[in-house]
């Protein structure tokens, strides 16, 4: 089974699992019957968690104590991951991915070129969403890393996905046989061919110097559709220099976009009338002027030296409801009362990771009419007969 593409119910001796300890404390751990999990919290031997759904609760009793310690037991996904995996580098985290993702629409369709692999953050995303991902690292202790995990992880042999050491700023993306990657492990590449076809029409570059990198692109990316591109980088000055080399290499549609996660505090407010701010006004008035009465009549007491009496506290009416605080409370949301809804935004952004430069090219601008009409007839399998154009309009779209 591939661990990251494909579900299963129960958890069994061999699998990897995530194991969420706290919102900030995820672990990945691979399951083998006698084997325990240690935690401040306790120790959870993995033969509880054998059989169980994935997504249980383990609880085990704290040593010394009436009081339990529980562990989630998740199955591993691309986004768990990236909130668990061992950091090597800086890595791309999923509102990052998922939004370069949908901008490149990168789908089963896609062959994805991903330099550099760093922690096999994006890699995972990519290689659940796309068809095939050529990840470059030329870190070599990184390399050997990404690649034993992406194999402990099924992307390998079984997978879609191929890692290639090399420093793609200085000897660009084509594989060959020979050079150190996993591509031609697969069978299924284990054929004649001396280089690689990459065709890439996905690209994205998360290194220092994207801009050494785009000129080797055009020797690896599709030639036949659109590709797009993004580039991954900390610096306005880094993007400066990508825009350079982007647009004396062709690319177009060139734009440059920031992610700034914000927290929304979303709440109810109750809606407040100048009739209750003059209503709040007079009960003010009159708490005031009851105060005043009440001390004048212990003063005259005083001084006419009458035997002292404690004069009870007149009873004023509680406020009933007070939309300005004070008073009885009113819990948000009361249907008694009217509401509108309000947000608060976070005044700091602290979200900045990168700058994302988009652009895009298309290699081979001429029509194939061949392919052309394929896809009218392929279309016409699916679109009803009156949605389709007529035929003289079908000429003229061809044509034009
Ligand atoms: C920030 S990390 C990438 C993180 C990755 N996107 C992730 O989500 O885990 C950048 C990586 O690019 C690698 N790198 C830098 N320059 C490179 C080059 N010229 N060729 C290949 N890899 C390179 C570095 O070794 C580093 O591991």
């Amino acid at each position: 089974m591939r661990q990251f593409s494909e579900y299963k119910d129960v958890i069994q001796a061999g699998d990897l699992v995530l194991i969420w300890i706290s919102r900030d404390n995820i672990k990945p751990v691979t399951i083998a019957t006698g084997a325990t999990f240690n935690t401040r919290y306790g120790s959870f031997p993995h033969d509880d968690m054998i059989g169980k759904p994935f997504g249980s609760q383990i609880a085990v009793r704290t040593r010394g104590s009436n009081k339990f310690g529980f562990v989630h037991v998740l199955q591993p996904t691309a986004e768990l991951w990236t909130l668990s995996l061992p950091h090597r580098t800086q890595i791309v985290y999923t509102p990052d991915s998922s939004y370069i993702m949908q901008r490149m629409q990168c789908s089963p369709h896609s062959r994805v070129i991903e330099a550099g692999t760093g922690s096999g953050s994006f890699s995972h995303a990519f290689a659940r969403t796309a068809g095939y991902v050529f990840s470059y690292e030329f870190h070599k202790m990184r390399y050997e890393q990404a690649r034993q995990e992406f194999e402990e992880h099924d992307l390998l042999r079984d997978g879609n996905l191929a890692i290639t050491h090399r420093d793609v700023c200085q000897d660009g993306f084509s594989i060959k046989k020979g050079d150190t990657t996993t591509f031609f492990d697969h069978e299924q590449f284990s054929g004649q061919q001396e280089l690689a076809q990459v065709d890439a029409n996905v690209v994205f570059l998360d290194l220092p110097a994207p801009w050494d990198a785009i000129p080797h692109l055009d020797k690896v990316i599709s030639q036949d559709s659109k590709v797009s591109l993004c580039c991954f980088s900390p610096c306005i000055e880094q993007v400066d220099k990508t825009l350079e080399v982007l647009e004396k290499k062709g690319w177009t549609e060139v734009e440059m976009v920031e992610i700034q996660g914000r927290q929304y505090e979303s709440r109810r407010q109750m809606v407040r009338r100048l009739d209750d701010a003059l209503q709040r006004l007079r009960d003010v008035k009159e708490r005031k002027q009851v105060g005043v009465e009440r001390r004048k009549r212990m003063f005259n007491k005083l001084i006419s030296d009458e035997e002292e009496t404690f004069e009870e506290r007149p009873e004023t009416p509680k406020t009933q409801y007070n939309p300005f605080g004070k008073g009885s409370r009113v819990k948000e949301g009361d249907l008694n009362f009217q509401w509108k809804e309000v947000s608060k935004v976070e005044a700091e952004v602290k979200s900045h990771t990168s700058y994302l430069t988009f652009a895009s090219k298309i290699v081979r601008k001429t029509r194939d009419e061949k392919l052309a009409a394929k896809a009218f007839a392929e279309v016409q399998d699916v679109v009803p007969e009156s949605a389709l154009p007529s035929k003289r309009e079908k000429k003229r779209l061809l044509k034009s």
